[in-house]
């Protein structure tokens, strides 16, 4: 879909959307929850984006039974049972729900078909070939790309992954491993990226009743035979997705302009919550509050952005550093390559295209700060969600409009971004 994009002042109080890696959890951990007396889990403030649609659809086909609601879900769980109904396991675009998933469906002995669309179809999954290798379990792909047939069945015992490529694959480990009939250790080698969705990981799991022995992220030890206990849950704001509508504050070319993000939990482990230490430390002058923040406009400076930590918010960060006084350099960046698009060459291409100045230096971008862009060109999402959000958040600052394709892809995280956009003051025109 091509969308075409008006300057425009965006202002108001927007409903920040609550957070898909929240999300994927409890869906998860509520599916392979006991179901003695047919207790129920009962998930609130979820939202059914493609990815999350897709990790449910797979969890129902694996046994869970789900009552879904407009924005919540009951769920009885499978028990921890994997018993699919269909061996084929649709991903579609979604890295976490494959990287997850896999490992669960192969706590019980299945024959299960992974497939994926867009730029899944590529994302690594070696990680976890290693361990099939080691463990003798039987994989089928063509050229490493997806589909991928699995065969087999996890053993417990000791497990080692890289830190740096993907915490996914570390989060899909945790839930598995203490499916399985005894104890695991699994070591992280290399460092530690992405921790903070390590923290969401155990976090939902000890809700779940499920006890991991963190040794200080290097290792984690995981007795086996334990049951996932029902529970209730509340979706908390998504940090990913509140630092468009930070930046889209920060930018506004009207000075008197105020953007009010509700549900945003000061206190939150999202590891994507850097978004405040570091427009803070570019001097944006913004107001937090226990579960809301006011972004008024400012004047930044640029920075040095370690993004190893935080992948997500890189791409609307590199507006916001297009549009700050100087040189910002976002640095660390090697994981952005590996996501719905190449973010490092997606971005600077688009932005460039709008009148930014970014550079590709290796891994990091390195960004020259101009006074405004002046649009008046087609660009393209490049199939990616994040980028389609950045390129509308850097349409403010636009002086002509600008065409943007593939604007659809927005539904993979934040399916009604488009009508947040309108409410607070854009103007689109969709299928020009
Ligand atoms: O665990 C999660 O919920 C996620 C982990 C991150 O991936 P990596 O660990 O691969 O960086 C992030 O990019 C993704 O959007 C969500
Ligand atoms: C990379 C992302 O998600 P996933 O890895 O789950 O596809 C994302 O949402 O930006």
């Amino acid at each position: 879909m091509k969308i075409k994009i008006k300057p425009s002042i965006l202002n108001g109080k927007i409903e920040i959307p609550p957070s898909k890696s929240y999300s994927h959890r409890a869906v998860i951990a509520a599916a392979l929850a006991e179901n003695k007396d047919n207790r129920k889990s009962k998930i609130d403030n979820l939202k059914f984006s493609v990815d999350i649609t897709t990790t449910t659809d797979i969890m129902e086909n694996w046994g869970a039974k789900i009552n879904r609601e407009e924005s919540s879900l009951e769920i009885i769980g499978n028990g921890g049972k994997v018993v699919p109904k269909d061996k084929y396991v649709q991903c579609n675009e979604s890295g976490s729900t494959i990287r997850f998933l896999i490992p669960i469906g192969i706590t019980d002995e299945n024959e299960l078909i992974f497939d994926g669309k867009g730029k899944l179809v590529d994302r690594p999954l070696d990680s976890y070939y290693r361990i099939f290798d080691k463990q003798g379990i039987f994989y089928k792909n063509e050229n490493g790309k997806l589909s991928l047939t699995v065969n087999g069945k996890l053993k417990a015992g000791n497990y080692e992954i890289d830190g740096n490529i993907s915490s996914q694959f570390i989060t899909g480990l945790l839930y598995a491993l203490p499916l399985l009939d005894g104890d695991s250790k699994l070591t992280i080698n290399k460092n530690l990226e992405s921790k903070g969705y390590i923290d969401l990981t155990l976090e939902i799991l000890k809700l779940a009743g499920i006890e991991i022995v963190n040794n200080d992220y290097k290792s984690f030890d995981i007795r086996g035979n334990q049951i996932y206990k029902p529970f209730d849950y509340t979706v908390e704001g998504d940090y990913s997705q509140v630092a468009f509508w930070i930046v889209a504050g920060i930018i506004s070319a009207n000075r008197d302009n105020e953007v009010k993000c509700l549900h945003v939990n000061k206190n939150s482990l999202q590891g994507d919550r850097e978004i405040i230490e570091i427009v803070e430390r570019m001097g944006a002058n913004l107001e937090i509050f226990d579960d809301y923040v006011i972004v008024k406009p400012s004047k930044t400076q640029g920075t040095v952005i370690d993004i190893s930590q935080c992948p997500d918010i890189g791409p609307i960060l590199t507006v916001l550093g297009a549009l700050s006084e100087g040189e910002t350099r976002i640095i660390n960046g090697e994981r952005l390559r590996i996501k719905e698009s190449d973010r490092i060459t997606s971005i600077k291409t688009e932005l460039n295209k709008l009148g930014a100045n970014v550079a590709e230096e290796g891994d990091s971008l390195i960004i020259q700060g101009v006074e405004g862009f002046t649009g008046g060109v087609t660009v393209s999402a490049w199939n990616d969600h994040r980028i389609a959000m950045s390129l509308a958040i850097a349409s403010t600052r636009c002086e002509k409009e600008i065409i943007l394709e593939e604007a659809e892809s927005v539904r993979k995280s934040y399916p009604h971004f488009w009508d947040d956009f309108v409410k607070m003051g854009g103007e689109i025109r969709k299928d020009c």
